[in-house]
């Protein structure tokens, strides 16, 4: 773990994963930090919640679904001039809906095994995240 004497913002992340072995980004919204760039979908913890709680608000909010559960993939940290984030990494396999892009974000379903992403550029903090996804598949 790295240390910083900069607030932390804590993250969840949730990596869509569905039947045919696909996963999910998302595209940054006009408004936000890094704007266009691709992501994995979530976003802040807010006080109180657990990441849990935290995945389920957002991902409701951002793809209009409701998760069932998660599995704890990673916790890392990155340091961008905008925050410090700490994002715990999540992978979901249940959900009840079809997700779609709530805040106008265009979405992208990309194949696990492939090398890298067809979309880009991606946020920093995302590529460790699919280089530990590919570790746990392989
Ligand atoms: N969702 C997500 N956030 C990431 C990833 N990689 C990464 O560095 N981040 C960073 C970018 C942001 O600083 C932070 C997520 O915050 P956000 O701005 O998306 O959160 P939010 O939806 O709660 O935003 P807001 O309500 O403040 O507008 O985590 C990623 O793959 N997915």
């Amino acid at each position: 773990m790295q240390t910083t004497d900069r607030p932390i913002t804590e993250v969840a992340a949730g990596i869509l994963i569905d039947e045919s072995g696909r996963y999910l980004l998302g595209q940054r919204p006009e408004g936000k930090p890094y704007a266009g760039y691709w992501e994995v979908p979530g976003g802040k913890i807010e006080k109180g919640e657990s990441v849990f709680q935290a995945l389920k608000r957002e991902l409701h909010e951002e793809l209009g679904i409701d998760i069932e559960s998660s599995e704890e993939l990673t916790v890392l940290e990155h340091d961008y001039p905008h925050a410090y984030v700490r994002l715990h990494v999540s992978v979901i396999r249940n959900w009840n809906g079809i997700p779609k892009g709530c805040e106008g974000q265009a979405l992208s379903w990309e194949i696990l095994g492939s090398e890298k992403p067809s979309v880009e550029p991606l946020l920093p903090a995302a590529w460790p995240m699919l280089e530990r996804l590919k570790a746990l598949l392989t």
